[in-house]
């Protein structure tokens, strides 16, 4: 199956009527790969009903409350997940074709290259240091070429060098985020998907990652759809964004429309004023927690 070649005005994903609900609660958002809605209306959360929406190519990042969705969306747009109802159109492509990708390694192959995830909390059973797992990962990945000079600009923007000897289970928090971040640029797929993908960081350092991602992604024409509860990073680091209502609306325009005042806190139901101090609160935590 070949992935159409897609031209710079046309979305990066559609969404044509698209339902999604979960079989039941339950307080991981990571489902395996493959698993679909179950079809008990008694048992279930709705997400989406009836949802049509189009991302545009570029940077997209995914702001509103926890719980409007933002997950599930990545999830969707990345064939993780599949709808119960309705169509979803990645980088061209129906996301259906990818339902069985995994049992199928050529298939889950095949979607790999057209987009891979940065999930919110990603662990890995390995005992190779990093160094290692990152020479695997662009050995093995999708760019047509891979000069040796790709693999240690990355790794020196992301501060990395000092890690390379340590397995990923000896990392911070914060380092860890930043090797993740390392394996998706290596392994270069077409569309990446990366949810909260610096939560953990110091903002200082936030906001050198996503300067260096965005410049990164640009430079090369590759789509990058993400969520952050950080609106400074939406705003700065976004072409687009989908602005997630409380009600289960979804907008999107440009991020500098889309983050004016009024609609952010229409969106959120919160004052921008609290959102802001919620938004420190919530970073003085995850800190104290051994982030970086
Ligand atoms: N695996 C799951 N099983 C059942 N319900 C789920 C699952 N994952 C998410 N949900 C529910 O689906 C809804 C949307 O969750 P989702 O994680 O997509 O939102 P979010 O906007 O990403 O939230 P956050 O900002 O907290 O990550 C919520 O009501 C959530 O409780």
């Amino acid at each position: 199956m070949n992935t159409p070649a897609m031209s710079d005005t046309s979305p990066a994903i559609r969404f044509r009527g698209v339902d999604f609900f979960y079989p039941q609660i339950n307080e991981d958002p990571q489902i395996p790969d493959g698993e679909s809605a179950a079809e008990d209306p008694d048992a279930i959360t709705r997400v989406f009903r009836d949802l049509s929406i189009d991302v545009p190519s570029g940077i997209t990042s995914l702001v509103g409350q926890n719980g409007t969705g933002k997950s599930t969306f990545l999830l969707l747009a990345a064939a993780r997940l599949f709808p119960a109802a309705g169509t979803i159109e990645t980088l061209g492509m129906d996301t259906a074709a990818y339902r069985g990708a995994h049992l199928d390694p050529d298939l889950e192959d095949e979607r790999n290259r057209l987009v891979s995830v940065v999930y919110q909390n990603m662990e890995f059973e390995t005992e190779a240091p990093i160094g290692e797992l990152f020479e695997f990962v662009y050995a093995n990945g999708y760019r047509a070429e891979k000069p040796a000079e790709l693999l240690q600009t990355i790794i020196s923007e992301l501060e990395l060098h000092d890690d390379l000897q340590y397995r990923t289970q000896e990392l911070s928090k914060g380092a860890l985020q930043r090797a993740v971040i390392a394996f998706s640029l290596l392994y270069g797929s077409r569309l990446l998907v990366m949810d909260e993908p610096v939560f953990a960081l110091e903002d200082a350092r936030k906001e050198r990652v996503f300067r260096f991602l965005t410049d990164f992604v640009r430079s090369e024409n590759t789509a990058l759809l993400y969520s952050a509860h950080e609106l400074h990073l939406s705003e700065q680091y976004s072409d687009n964004v989908l602005l997630f209502d409380k009600q289960g609306g979804i907008e999107v325009g440009p991020a500098s429309e889309m983050l004016e005042r009024e609609k952010v806190e229409a969106a959120f139901q919160v004052p921008l004023t609290l959102l802001y101090r919620k938004e420190r609160l919530y970073r003085e935590t995850l800190q104290n927690s051994g982030g970086q």
